[in-house]
């Protein structure tokens, strides 16, 4: 889409393109009545006009102010070309952060502390009655710095464009349709979402299991794969504890959970978090550092050291997380040259 230099609105001066989804695009933008840098969701008016994604967004993100997990709205509207919302500019999607980790994965740690705020996160969604359908790691994205506190970071969930009502206004259960289309993102989406099914509540909380599992182990048995069929043949094979083989036995009981769900029962959220939070305590976690921030400081440590000492010197530690034949799970150390990883990281973009 191309804007001329004129802020929309008097107000917003477009910056660059952040994301393009299916339906629209995402930029980021300058408000000069805020002073700050926001986020612009544009979606292309259609002249039937039964594309109404962005307008169905815009309702969900309204509902969702007050929830620390939603980004803040702050203006909506339409000119003859397209429909706009104005919110609060977030920092990487979940995926980004992936992609930037050695070996595309996150440490138990990182994992742990994203899994318990994403329960969350879906938890407010299902409390005023939707469905989000689209649960995957680029639709939850970073909060910086949450009034001045760097600890505070929070993860957001974004594109509500797919959501559905579970619930009608007034509180009654819909009774699932048949025969729907197919609605998701194949590699994360449930089987339910494979075989055509009206989805629930369990099934995003399915997809976000299968996201935890990608964080840690850097894949699933399909992501090379792009042909929904072929996807749901190895869900279907992999619709048991194999998938979580070799990580902590609490993986387990989430998965079971999860599968003893029915189509209108109630998650129990709060146990899936307890879940998560025991590993934490076993592991003795505390108040740890996201991997991104430990990046963050090795670099800047690096780049002092750097000036400092020879080339030899210049390296940093990078560990793989490998699990042994008993199911133990061990941090392998690697030792990669700084030049070396930044070439790769070169080589990746
Ligand atoms: N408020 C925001 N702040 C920063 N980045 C954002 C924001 N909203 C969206 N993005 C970025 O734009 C990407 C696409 O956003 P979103 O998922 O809402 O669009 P979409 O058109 O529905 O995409 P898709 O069809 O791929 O799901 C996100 O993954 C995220 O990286």
């Amino acid at each position: 889409m191309e804007f001329s230099s004129q802020p929309l609105n008097d107000r917003w001066c477009f910056l660059k393109r952040i994301g393009k989804g299916s339906f629209g695009e995402i930029y980021s933008a300058y408000d000069m009545v805020l002073q700050e840098n926001v986020a612009i969701k544009i979606e292309p008016i259609s002249k039937d006009e039964k594309r109404l994604s962005l307008l169905l967004e815009i309702s969900i993100l309204k509902k969702l102010q007050g929830c620390p997990y939603a980004t803040q709205f702050i203006h909506c509207g339409k000119n003859l070309h397209y429909r706009f919302l104005i919110m609060e500019l977030l920092g990487k999607n979940l995926s980004q952060l992936l992609k930037e980790q050695t070996f595309h994965q996150f440490s138990l740690l990182t994992t742990i502390k994203l899994g318990i705020q994403m329960i969350s996160a879906i938890e407010y969604v299902h409390k005023i009655g939707f469905v989000h359908r689209d649960i995957k790691p680029s639709n939850f994205a970073i909060r910086k710095n949450v009034q001045n506190q760097p600890d505070k970071e929070l993860c957001c969930i974004l594109d509500f464009g797919l959501a559905k009502r579970f619930l009608e206004k007034d509180g009654k259960y819909r009774p699932p349709r048949l025969g729907v289309g197919f609605r998701g993102t194949a590699r994360y989406a449930s089987l339910s979402a494979h075989q055509k099914q009206d989805l629930s509540r369990k099934d995003d909380l399915i997809s976000l299991y299968y996201s935890l599992i990608e964080f840690l182990k850097g894949s699933l048995p399909w992501s090379h794969l792009k042909d929904r069929d072929e996807i749901m043949k190895l869900k279907i094979r992999y619709n048991n504890l194999e998938l979580c083989q070799g990580l902590p036995p609490e993986f387990t009981q989430f998965f079971l959970h999860l599968q003893s769900l029915g189509y209108s029962d109630e998650p129990n959220y709060k146990y899936l978090r307890s879940l998560l939070r025991n590993i934490s305590v076993r592991e003795g976690f505390g108040n740890g550092k996201y991997d991104w921030e430990i990046q963050e400081e090795q670099m800047m440590s690096i780049h002092t050291d750097s000036k400092e000492t020879s080339d030899s010197g210049n390296q940093i530690k990078i560990y793989k997380m490998e699990t042994d034949s008993n199911g133990q799970i061990n941090l392998k150390e690697f030792v990669t040259s700084f030049k070396n990883e930044k070439e790769r990281k070169k080589k990746e973009k």
